[in-house]
């Protein structure tokens, strides 16, 4: 069985190899031991901890194979970015040059920093391992986040993004970095996306143009990818558009890869999930594939079950084994939302 829960520990190695694996330019997961490390112990308080509202708070869970004990992939949603630090994008922007005198018309696009989504939550990390791409694994990791949004809003900033991650090359080069290294920051892609990633930000206040950037002075090869993502998050961002989220004008400094945002409460699955109180016993044959959580914080835990779920009626039949690696018992509440 394949159940997310809180990580732990005992889970860094694997984290550190989810680290590897995941390549260039996934920038919540440098590799890093000591990062990786503070990273983990960072989450196990966040989860335990108690708010009043969200500040610096990480929630990230892995999936484990049950049968195996394997960690296969990982999931994240950080409460509420660039409260102890400063969280960058570019905004693109227009100005319009007009002349009646000379009867010329132009809109150009600008890139402006700016720190816009200060506050707003922030879902990361989705990773899944090779072999596990299929069964609708990707999907029930990815939309898994949606349950603990919907059961625990008051944790979460109410705009809620992800930052998907742009294109870049097996070796780390980025189109859009090109003018950056050359003109402004003088290190390469992967030690810049490194350098975020540890959260060490202090060269981008010191080194960015300090003034918007005219997109058509571009080098071409730039320009083309603004907004692009890199080929293995299109699923990821797919699934996200899926849920109601778009751009609205913001991209990474780095690759130039699209942020999206949704209104917490408007995320289609925080709003079509619903809590059922079980109980427990055989699946009806008529049962159809949902995804299932448990209403707990650190005890947190998701997976996929086949219930037979009634529109106007709060109660549900699940089996015993699914109860069991949810942890809950005979009358009480999990939160499910349909595949
Ligand atoms: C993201 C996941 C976990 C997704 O798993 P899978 O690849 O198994 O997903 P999937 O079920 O095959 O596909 C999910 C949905 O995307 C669609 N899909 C698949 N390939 C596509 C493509 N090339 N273009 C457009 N859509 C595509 C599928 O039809 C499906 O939609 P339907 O369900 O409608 O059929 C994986 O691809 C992965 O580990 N990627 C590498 C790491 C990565 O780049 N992660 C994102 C970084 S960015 C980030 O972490 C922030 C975003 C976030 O946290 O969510
Ligand atoms: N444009 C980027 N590289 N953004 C970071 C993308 C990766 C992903 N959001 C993460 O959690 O690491």
């Amino acid at each position: 069985m394949l159940v997310i829960r809180p990580i732990r520990s005992t889970d860094f190695k694997a984290l550190y190899q989810i680290a590897e694996e995941s390549g260039h330019g996934f920038t919540s997961l440098p590799v890093n031991e000591d990062l990786l490390r503070s990273k983990i112990a960072r989450v196990e308080e966040s989860f335990t901890k108690q708010i009043d509202k969200p500040f610096d708070e990480g929630y990230l869970m892995v999936l484990e194979d049950t049968e195996t004990g394997e960690v296969v992939g990982t999931c994240g949603i950080e409460a509420a970015v660039g409260m102890v630090d400063a969280f960058y994008h570019y905004r693109l922007g227009t100005e319009v040059y007009h002349s009646e005198q000379i009867g010329v018309r132009n809109e150009v696009e600008t890139l402006t920093l700016c720190h816009d989504y200060t506050g707003a939550a922030e879902l990361c990390t989705l990773f899944l391992r090779g072999h596990y791409r299929k069964n609708n694994n990707g999907r029930m990791l990815s939309r898994s986040r949606f349950l603990f949004l919907a059961q625990h809003a008051e944790r979460f900033g109410e705009t809620v993004i992800a930052e998907m991650r742009g294109e870049s090359d097996a070796d780390g080069n980025s189109p859009f970095y090109g003018w950056l290294q050359e003109h402004f920051l003088g290190i390469d892609f992967v030690q810049a996306d490194y350098l975020s990633g540890l959260s060490q930000k202090a060269f981008m206040a010191e080194m960015m143009p300090k003034n918007a950037v005219y997109v058509c002075l571009l080098p071409k090869e730039a320009q083309k990818v603004i907004g692009e993502v890199h080929a293995n998050t299109r699923p990821a961002l797919n699934l996200l558009q899926a849920e109601g989220f778009r751009c609205r004008g913001y991209v990474d400094i780095f690759d130039g890869g699209p942020t999206v945002e949704c209104h917490l409460h408007d995320i289609r699955s925080v709003r079509e999930s619903r809590l059922l109180t079980i109980t427990i016993g055989a699946t009806p044959s008529d049962a159809e594939s949902y995804i299932v959580s448990n209403t707990q914080l650190a005890d947190y835990r998701a997976t996929t079950a086949n219930l037979a779920v009634v529109d106007d009626c709060d109660d549900v039949i699940l089996d015993a084994q699914t109860a069991a690696a949810l942890m809950v018992a005979d009358g009480e509440q999990i939160r499910v939302l349909p595949m």
